[in-house]
């Protein structure tokens, strides 16, 4: 549905030149959700404005439903356009105009007859879950209700594609939670593909089916989003997994947690499982291995599509030199192992 082909965009200032996307290629399949990640200044923002010409990209190829955007006319790509949706991180609603009226701006563009409107706005509203917010106006609206009127608004005009720049980077993690679910549901319900960019995992463990990311303008990985989290090959990509698995040490351990062994302290481990470790049964292994028994403190097993993986703090009862060892043995089973201190 979108294929980009050597992305290339070059920005010139006064007396530099910027590359903010370097040779780009990525595939998003008919009906699946894409993801971009990357850090601030990786280029997602420039990146995805190059999908409806936004920005123009300085060379390559951007081929949406079988169409070369950059060979078409204004008139072409305008209508071009409409077949590609977009949502952003601040909605860009309309402020003097009610959440009905901001819904049916794109049909009234394009001239749609009113009896029309009024029933494909409801339909809208209903979809969205604002039926009884319909002649409310944005600054009386919470940002998840906001960005549901922005994405009734860019369904009005029946977009096979849907472009998502940092869509719940605004909204608090419930918010986040309920929009991204609708925008699954929207994905399954309207066979919608959706591009999204984002700077969290988070949103991409939850949605995503597949995932690029995106450093200094260039892809340096990407690949489904079980692969990913079950094989990452580049720091960055792990850096993202561990970010999305973060665990608190409750603070009860917490208070109690120092840097040195001592007479009754035991080591407390932090283990990382991907989809390549977190199948082994470690904790009755180190026991049966090394005769040291294990205590959960605290754990977090979540999916990413089909693969399993968490992250979990131990208590390992060990004397000094068995705590070598079974960290030795974490790590020859993939597990990222990390000894916190001593409780
Ligand atoms: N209009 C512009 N003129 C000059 N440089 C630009 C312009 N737009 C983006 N850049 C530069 O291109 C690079 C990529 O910016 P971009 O906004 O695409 O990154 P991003 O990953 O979306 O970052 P963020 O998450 O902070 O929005 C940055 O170095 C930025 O300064």
């Amino acid at each position: 549905m979108i294929e980009l082909k050597n992305i290339t965009k070059t920005f010139h200032q006064k007396n530099r030149t910027v590359t903010a996307i370097a040779d780009v290629s990525l595939t998003v399949n008919r009906g699946k959700i894409f993801g971009v990640i990357g850090a601030s200044g990786a280029g997602k923002s420039t990146l995805i404005r190059c999908v409806n010409l936004l920005e123009r990209p300085s060379s390559g190829e951007v081929i949406v439903d079988g169409e070369n955007l950059l060979g078409m006319s204004p008139a072409q790509l305008a209508t071009a356009r409409r077949q590609i949706g977009m949502i952003f991180q601040h909605f860009n609603l309309l402020s003097s105009r009610t959440v009905s009226q901001n819904i049916a701006f794109p049909l009234e563009l394009a001239n749609t007859p009113k009896a029309e409107i009024k029933q494909r706005v409801a339909d809208l509203l209903a979809l969205v879950g604002l039926a009884d917010k319909q002649h409310d106006y944005p600054a009386s609206l919470s940002g998840g209700q906001k960005q549901r009127v922005a994405i009734a608004r860019t369904l009005a005009s029946n977009p096979k594609v849907l472009l998502c720049d940092e869509a719940t980077s605004a909204l608090d993690p419930e918010t986040t939670t309920a929009i991204l679910r609708l925008l699954k549901d929207i994905n399954q319900r309207l066979n919608i593909t959706i591009l999204l960019i984002t700077h969290e995992m988070n949103v991409v463990k939850t949605i995503c089916d597949e995932v690029a990311i995106i450093s200094d303008g260039k892809l340096i990985e990407q690949g489904t989003v079980a692969d990913i989290f079950s094989h990452p090959q580049t720091d960055l990509a792990k850096k993202f997994i561990s970010s999305s698995l973060e665990l608190e040490i409750p603070a009860a351990f917490k208070k109690r947690l120092v840097a040195d062994n001592g007479p009754g302290r035991h080591p407390l481990i932090k283990l990382e499982f991907n989809g390549q470790s977190v199948d082994d049964a470690v904790l009755s292994e180190t026991a049966k291995v090394f005769g040291v028994d294990c205590n959960i403190i605290s754990a977090r097993i979540e999916y990413a599509g089909s693969v399993k993986f968490g992250v979990m703090l131990i208590e390992a009862y060990s004397t000094p030199e068995n705590t070598a060892e079974i960290i030795d043995f974490f790590e020859r089973k993939q597990i990222k192992t990390q000894l916190l201190g001593y409780v």
